[in-house]
């Protein structure tokens, strides 16, 4: 059986930062979700599709063309042949992906390609439903939270980080809007899996975090 290793949870949270060190650290595969669903909200808007119809944006979705290239800097993500890597970043697109994640064409036109990233020697799986719906039998599941104000802090800093100006109100009601939709959606909502273990990283430093998912991942595995 390939080792699967899902964490989820709200935006903002520290899901990507923890699956890409953890990911390195076991030598596993990485699996970014929300990058599919930013990528089929941003294919839609290339292709001037209209957003708001589940059946358009289910065949986009289904007809994703996609490549995730590794390299020395990171992961250069194609779509038709074309680095959108920071392109599908911008909080525009996040929000688009955040809208059409909510429709059930959406959702079963990614699940195939969502698991064919599991592969020996194992995958660290990064979303929002990968343990109650993509790999229901993973056998570790780790629901990572945060409080709405310190994720909104997160994403401000991060922002600034990237030279870009942002606004605390702004981000905090974006990544409010963004829990209503995930959790509230009747397609895979953003709930943890019976089996998730819950870990609240509001007060934890990312090594902190880091220290305690590496706990749970030896125990349930048993590496050494
Ligand atoms: N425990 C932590 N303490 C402080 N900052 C953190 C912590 N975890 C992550 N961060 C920072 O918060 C920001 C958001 O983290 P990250 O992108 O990993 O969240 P995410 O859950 O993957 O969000 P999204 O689902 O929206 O992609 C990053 O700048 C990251 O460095
Ligand atoms: N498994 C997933 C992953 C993501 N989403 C939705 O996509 C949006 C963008 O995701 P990021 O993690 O890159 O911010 C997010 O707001 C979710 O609505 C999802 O539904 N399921």
């Amino acid at each position: 059986m390939i080792p699967v290793i899902t964490i989820d949870g709200p935006s903002g949270a520290g899901k990507g930062t923890i699956c890409q060190l953890l990911a390195k650290k076991l030598g596993y595969s990485l699996l970014d979700s929300g990058a599919l669903y930013r990528l089929t909200a941003l294919a839609g808007q290339l292709k001037g599709a209209d957003l708001a119809d589940p059946d358009v944006m289910g065949k986009i979705a289904e007809n994703l063309a996609v490549e995730f290239n590794v390299t020395d800097t990171g992961v250069a993500i194609l779509l038709e042949g074309k680095d959108v890597s920071q392109a599908i970043r911008q909080e525009q697109v996040g929000m688009d992906a955040s809208q059409v994640a909510a429709y059930p064409q959406v959702r079963s036109g990614l699940l195939a390609c969502q698991r064919q990233f599991a592969k020996l020697p194992g995958l660290v799986a990064d979303g929002r439903d990968m343990g109650t719906t993509v790999f229901p039998d993973a056998p570790v599941k780790i629901f990572l939270t945060a409080s709405a104000e310190e994720r909104a802090k997160r994403r401000v800093l991060q922002l600034e980080e990237k030279g870009e100006t942002a606004d605390m109100a702004t981000i905090l009601a974006d990544i409010e809007l963004r829990d209503k939709r995930d959790r509230e959606r009747k397609e895979s909502p953003l709930v943890p899996a019976a089996d998730a273990l819950e870990l609240d990283s509001t007060s934890l430093s990312i090594e902190g975090v880091l220290e305690e998912v590496l706990n749970v991942v030896q125990q349930k595995l048993a590496l050494t």
